[in-house]
């Protein structure tokens, strides 16, 4: 294959638990393809948002190796990316010039596109949640990236913003190549193309989304079935989606 633009090499990441060692992500390899929109799908627990850290290279694997052969982006709307006591301004010029992006050209863009009109100069720690994430979400999809990961969030806001982050999240798929984690089968229908199953520490085949879908709903019913004793109850706080 041509020129991949991430390849992830045996990657096997463990958590230590109440009951032991969790082997969480085990021996996984797989190469993406430039261009090609891939849909991870994932009970709640599987590993996806560890196996997202390691793509995007916010945590180490145990063992194994990630390539990358282009700038991939944090989390679409990664919380972790603004600091609670600078100014939403500065934390869009910081997280600019960190990026090696035009500070000017982003801070108006993110200005615009957030909607937060005078608070954008207020310390982050006043902002209500859906101010915070509507920063965060900015600053992801003002720098340009060659690879887009979205961990389950593709979109913040109420209905209105949250077409408008679509929109905008449509445009850089036009350029670049998108990767969504998701326990949901409805949040990649529109960007992705293809998709696989993310079970047992392990990634199943890549195949046309329909089939990911299907196979994906087939292993949901039958953990639903007998559900992991480790996994978070998806209703209980702890459990619901970050
Ligand atoms: N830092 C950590 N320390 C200990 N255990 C962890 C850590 N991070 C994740 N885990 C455990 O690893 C497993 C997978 O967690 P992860 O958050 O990657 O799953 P997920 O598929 O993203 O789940 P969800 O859909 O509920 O967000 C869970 O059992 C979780 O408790």
């Amino acid at each position: 294959m041509e020129d991949p633009m991430l390849e992830l090499r045996h990657i096997s990441k463990s958590f230590r638990s109440k009951k032991g060692i969790k082997r969480v992500l085990d021996d996984i390899s797989f190469t993406f393809p430039r261009g090609e929109n891939v849909a991870i799908l994932g009970g709640n627990g599987s590993g996806k948002s560890t196996l997202v850290r390691m793509i995007c290279g916010m945590e180490l694997p145990d063992s194994g190796r990630v390539r990358r052969a282009g700038k991939v982006s944090f989390p679409l709307g990664f919380a972790g990316a603004v600091s609670p006591n600078m100014t939403g301004r500065d934390n869009v010029r910081f997280a600019a010039r960190i990026y090696g992006a035009d500070v000017g050209q982003v801070e108006r863009f993110v200005y615009e596109f957030s909607e937060l009109g005078r608070a954008y100069d207020l310390p982050v720690v006043t902002y209500a949640n859906s101010m915070r994430a509507r920063l965060s979400y900015g600053i992801s999809i003002a720098l340009k990236f060659d690879m887009y990961v979205a961990d389950e969030m593709v979109a913040v806001g109420d209905p209105a913003f949250k077409r408008k982050c679509l929109d905008v999240f449509a445009e850089r798929a036009k350029d670049a190549t998108v990767l969504i984690v998701s326990s949901l089968t409805t949040s990649p229908t529109r960007f992705c193309s293809s998709g696989m199953v993310l079970r047992d520490g392990r990634l199943g085949e890549l195949m046309p989304l329909p089939d990911a879908i299907a196979a994906y709903d087939g292993t949901a019913r039958k953990a639903a079935a007998s559900p992991d004793p480790e996994s978070p109850d998806p209703a209980s706080p702890a459990g619901a989606a970050h």
